[in-house]
């Protein structure tokens, strides 16, 4: 597909001509049916085409890290996690091959395969996203720690090669988890800015593998519930409060090295300028949440509703101040409060990047069942998710509104060169 400066509707090249022949020659070989078929397939073949400014809206997919993760945030998220089906691990690696090129592809707003010439086979792409713009669509793949073993199992010999900061997360107190909604052997985080960007990848992902993986469990995420870029504005989570103020920002380029990529000595090689991701669905008593006062909502959180500012300041940026009392000598942000626990220790700070979700309804409470789908992005989480998690677990005022219904881990592969593909060392290293 062209990609010049202004893109236009053009006539068919001359080896799309010569491919044209071939397929129209198969259906002469087939009989008049046949032909008027394949000539009416060619004459309407879709094509991708990329619109003015669509440009800007490619994410490289190849680098030293994988994009999603320090990319500014997107509005719209496909999550899936898959099971391997085979116990080969050239078959691991194929796929990976094939999510790699077909991933590249559409990121740059490419079809996930060559077009289709033959009107006999299924298209190489499921086609919804044809005429859509490439809309900003990052894939970052992830490893599960089962993809080293299971049930004690070394399934494809590569058991030695885990990190040992892949840990499974250890229950939490509180933890609701749903076995359908947890664990994975493979993990794919499809953001967009566009949500049917976003699905087709994950569809045409989940098609490329079939009789290798299967998918275990999916999460759509709409409305980004962070902010990753000082470009950026700070979006509302469901509880209607700014969400992302104190994340991490990818121009912090000392937090990022500090917080999030794995540095050379903290484990394999491979995962060297790789990270982790940990997902938690959380699920939102937003019904509950809306009869409770402004200023109890506050106290939950640490921040006023509005502005976004620490309980005490006025605006959304002014330092937080956790010794700030009260008249009364009580501390002006609430000793069991979201932010002050989630702050409390400066060397478990992570990358968020989560987003907010809605399954429809929960029939047995006659309530939304919605909430945050929360990712975030860190070097080490046996340093930084677990204990912070298991701080807010015990204590957070907001734990009588939420409830941890997912939860999953993956080690995310440094990025990959051109001609190469995502999670090449683990695997050929093998
Ligand atoms: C284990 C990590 C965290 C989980 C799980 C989590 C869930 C969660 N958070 C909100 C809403 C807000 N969180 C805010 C700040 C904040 N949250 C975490 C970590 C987890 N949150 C951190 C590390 C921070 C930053 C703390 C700091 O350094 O100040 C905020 C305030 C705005 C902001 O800074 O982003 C809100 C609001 C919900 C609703 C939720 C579960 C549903
Ligand atoms: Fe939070």
């Amino acid at each position: 597909m062209s990609r010049g400066g202004k893109e236009q509707p053009r006539g068919m090249s001359r080896r799309e001509l010569l491919r044209a022949v071939g397929a129209a020659g198969a259906g002469f070989a087939l009989g008049a049916g046949g032909t008027a078929l394949s000539t009416g397939t060619l004459a309407a073949r879709p094509r991708r085409e990329i619109r003015d400014g669509a440009r800007d809206q490619r994410v490289p997919f190849y680098g030293v890290h994988q994009a999603g993760i320090a990319t500014p945030q997107q509005e719209h998220l496909h999550f899936a996690a898959f099971d391997l089906t085979t116990k080969s691990l050239e078959d691991v690696r194929e796929l990976m091959r094939a999510w790699t090129e077909a991933g590249a592809r559409m990121c740059a707003g490419e079809p996930a395969g060559e077009e289709n010439t033959s009107p006999f086979m299924p298209p190489e792409d499921t086609g919804e996203a044809l005429g859509l713009r490439p809309a900003r669509l990052t894939l970052t793949f992830g490893f599960g720690p089962t993809l080293f073993e299971k049930a004690g199992e070394d399934r494809f010999g590569i058991k030695d090669s885990r990190p040992e900061a892949l840990v499974e997360i250890p229950p939490m107190p509180g933890d609701a988890l749903e076995e359908d909604s947890c664990g994975g052997d493979l993990g794919v985080q499809a953001c967009a800015d566009d949500p049917q960007v976003a699905f087709h990848a994950v569809r045409n992902l989940a098609r490329i593998a079939r009789g290798t993986a299967v998918m275990r469990w999916s999460q759509l995420g709409f409305g980004r519930t962070a902010s990753t870029s000082r470009e950026q504005s700070t979006p509302r989570n469901l509880m209607g409060f700014k969400d992302g103020t104190a994340n991490i920002k990818a121009e912090d380029e000392e937090l990022m090295r500090r917080y999030v990529w794995v540095a050379r000595g903290d484990g394999p090689a491979w995962m060297e300028n790789g990270t982790y991701l940990v997902a938690r669905r959380i699920r939102m008593f937003i019904e509950v949440w809306d009869r409770v006062p402004l200023t109890e909502q506050e106290r939950s959180i640490g921040r006023h509703k509005y502005s976004g500012a620490p309980i005490g300041a006025e605006h959304e940026f002014d330092p937080v101040d956790l010794e700030a009392r009260d008249e009364n000598g009580d501390p002006l942000i609430p000793e069991n409060s979201h932010v002050r626990l989630a702050r409390e220790n400066e060397e478990q700070r992570i990358l968020r990047r989560g987003y907010s979700f809605t399954d429809g309804m929960d029939r047995e409470r006659g309530q939304l069942d919605a909430g945050l789908f929360f990712i975030c992005f860190q070097r080490d989480p046996r340093r930084q998710f677990i204990p912070l998690q298991r701080r807010l677990a015990r204590n957070d005022l907001l734990n009588e509104y939420i409830r941890h219904t997912g939860s999953a881990i993956f080690a995310c592969p440094p990025g990959a060169h051109r001609g190469g593909y995502v999670g090449q060392i683990l695997l050929e290293g093998a």
